[in-house]
């Protein structure tokens, strides 16, 4: 069975001019986890949340089966690292070396080679003050830093800000080798797609505070098709519209050719052809068009691979 590292039940945070949730969600231990979502629908605030940086309105929050409402105990703290937004600025005086060697004091499982070798594959000046340091420098010594400390949940809220592609590269692969060797549990807030494509197993949709819906990530591929089809006319083309009512954005390209966007297209195809429409190609969607569907209410129909279906 697969054990939770935080869940969330109809928990509500008030914000100033939005209120985010109620949030009722579990997110697996094992696993990463990537919050999807436009600007402000409350991602940070939900990790936020997790680090009781902020505290709910309503709701409660369980870190591994456990609440804990007057603080998280020291011993927990010590195996959850958080790469914030904007990094704080008590440490900006510090250079790597010292920040590195208060968080040596703070984390018990800290591994000071690993820091090292990681500052070193980023490239990452040791003795440049942090304040000193450019965005992507400093993001990078973040990284570094939290991944060093060995957590054993590690809360990313966009943390490939400012990184050029090459660290980039190397974050994803640092990541996904840290997952691979520990029995870590991640959760990364994140605007690339190709993030979400390359690190999450899970991916939770959160769209102007509210929880649009959590997926698998390898559920969602393929779950919509874009179908183009010969039609005579706009007339023809409406027909098919109301024979096929899951089937969204009907288009006329050009005369004679039309698509449209349907779900479980394997499963519709041949009433497609029963209906004497000649299909002339379709194309899955790809994961960033599935994500914008799904904010625009088109929830989809996730598809176990494993099955078949
Ligand atoms: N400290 C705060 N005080 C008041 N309102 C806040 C605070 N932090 C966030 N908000 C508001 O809460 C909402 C959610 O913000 P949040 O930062 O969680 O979103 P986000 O999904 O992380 O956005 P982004 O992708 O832009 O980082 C926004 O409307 C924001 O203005």
């Amino acid at each position: 069975m697969v054990q939770m590292a935080i869940e969330l039940r109809n928990v509500l945070k008030q914000r100033r001019n939005k209120t985010i949730g109620p949030l009722t969600i579990n997110l697996p231990k094992g696993y990463i986890t990537a919050l999807v979502g436009q600007n402000g629908s409350g991602k940070s605030t939900l990790l936020n949340l997790l680090m009781q940086l902020t505290n709910p309105e309503e709701g409660e929050i369980y870190w591994f089966e456990n609440r804990y409402d007057s603080g998280l105990p020291l011993e927990l703290r010590q195996t959850v690292a958080y790469v914030p937004e904007t990094s704080i600025t008590e440490e900006n005086h510090w250079n790597a070396e010292e920040a590195a060697q208060f968080r040596q004091h703070w984390y018990p499982n800290w591994d000071e080679s690993y820091f090292q070798d990681l500052m070193d594959r980023f490239e990452v000046p040791y003795h440049m003050r942090l304040s000193k340091m450019s965005k992507g420098e400093r993001r990078k010594f973040e990284i570094a830093a939290a991944l060093a400390s060995r957590p054993s949940l590690l809360l990313l809220d966009e943390p490939s800000s400012g990184l050029d592609p090459f660290a980039w590269k190397i974050m994803i692969e640092t990541l996904l080798k840290y997952m691979d060797e520990n029995n870590a549990t991640i959760i990364i807030s994140t605007h690339i797609v190709e993030e979400v494509r390359r690190l999450a197993d899970y991916i939770v949709l959160m769209h102007r505070g509210e929880l649009l819906g959590m997926a698998e990530k390898d559920s969602l591929f393929g779950t919509w098709t874009e179908v183009w089809v010969q039609v005579a006319d706009e007339e023809e083309l409406a027909e098919l519209s109301e024979e096929l009512p899951g089937a969204i954005h009907f288009t006329m390209d050009t005369p004679g050719v039309a698509s449209f966007i349907i779900e479980q297209f394997s499963k519709n195809e041949k009433r497609i052809q029963d209906l004497g429409v000649k299909v002339i190609k379709s194309r899955s969607l790809e994961l960033d068009e599935i994500l914008s569907l799904w904010t625009q209410g088109h929830r989809p129909i996730l598809i176990d691979h494993k099955r078949g279906d």
